[in-house]
């Protein structure tokens, strides 16, 4: 059986549904920006891939002419603002997520969180969450220079828990977590409730897909009958 010294955690789509503060936030700009609100389905599909990009593919629709930098920039600002304040207001921790960090936390499995969303919203949103103390270190979208699907995020991460990447495991929703993983040199868990930018998670090249942290903690510390082997 495979052992892991650290889990590294995707934030959105993974522990917590941000969705409805997202897409509040996202329609809030629109509408300053004079665009008809977009249907919660479609904006959970520009997730994944920082702010910047979410409002990239929210402008993207409806707005006749290429989108100007301007433009971009003008929505980022007015994205930020209604965010700051629904962050952390409708998002909910998925079910499994404090009893799955609990049995890891006991395991003594140092754990980092790392996320595309940028660390204004982050820390925020995790304290709203009650989940910030579960952590060593928090990795965010603007921490390092690049992004996941990057493996640069995973690897600072790693840094900052002073493990190696193959003792590693990360467990996150999306193809930008699968393909940082397998990047960065790391075993990858796919959780199949969150936002893969509208893609089916069954084609991901992951180690395994679990329904639940629970069932992701239980399998890397081993207390599970049918334990994760390699
Ligand atoms: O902010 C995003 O676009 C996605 O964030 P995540 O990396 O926590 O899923
Ligand atoms: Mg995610």
């Amino acid at each position: 059986m495979m052992t892991y010294t650290a889990v590294l955690l995707d934030l959105d789509g993974t522990l917590v549904n941000s969705i409805p503060d997202l897409a509040d936030a996202t329609n809030a700009m629109r509408t300053e920006m004079g665009l008809p609100p977009l249907p919660l389905d479609v904006i959970a599909t520009y997730v994944g891939k920082g702010a910047e990009n979410l409002v990239r593919r929210a402008l993207s629709s409806g707005f006749e002419a290429p989108l100007t930098e301007e433009t971009v920039a003008q929505g980022l600002a007015l994205f930020k603002q209604h965010y700051h304040v629904v962050n952390g207001t409708k998002s909910a921790v998925y079910e499994g997520v404090v009893d799955g960090l609990t049995q890891l936390r006991d395991a003594g499995v140092a754990m980092a969180v790392v996320t595309n969303k940028p660390a204004e919203f982050t820390h925020p949103l995790l304290q709203a969450c009650g989940l910030s103390g579960f952590f060593e270190h928090v990795v965010c979208g603007d921490t390092c220079t690049e992004k996941k699907p990057h493996p640069m995020p995973l690897l600072h991460a790693c840094k900052l828990l002073d493990v190696d990447p193959g003792q590693a495991i990360l467990i996150g929703d999306s193809a930008n977590d699968a393909l940082a993983a397998q990047a960065a040199g790391m075993s990858v868990f796919a959780v199949p409730y969150g936002y893969n930018e509208g893609q089916d998670v069954q084609n991901l090249k992951v180690d395994g897909i679990v329904a639940s942290i629970d069932v992701a903690a239980a399998r890397i510390t081993g207390s599970a009958a049918n334990v994760f082997t390699e």
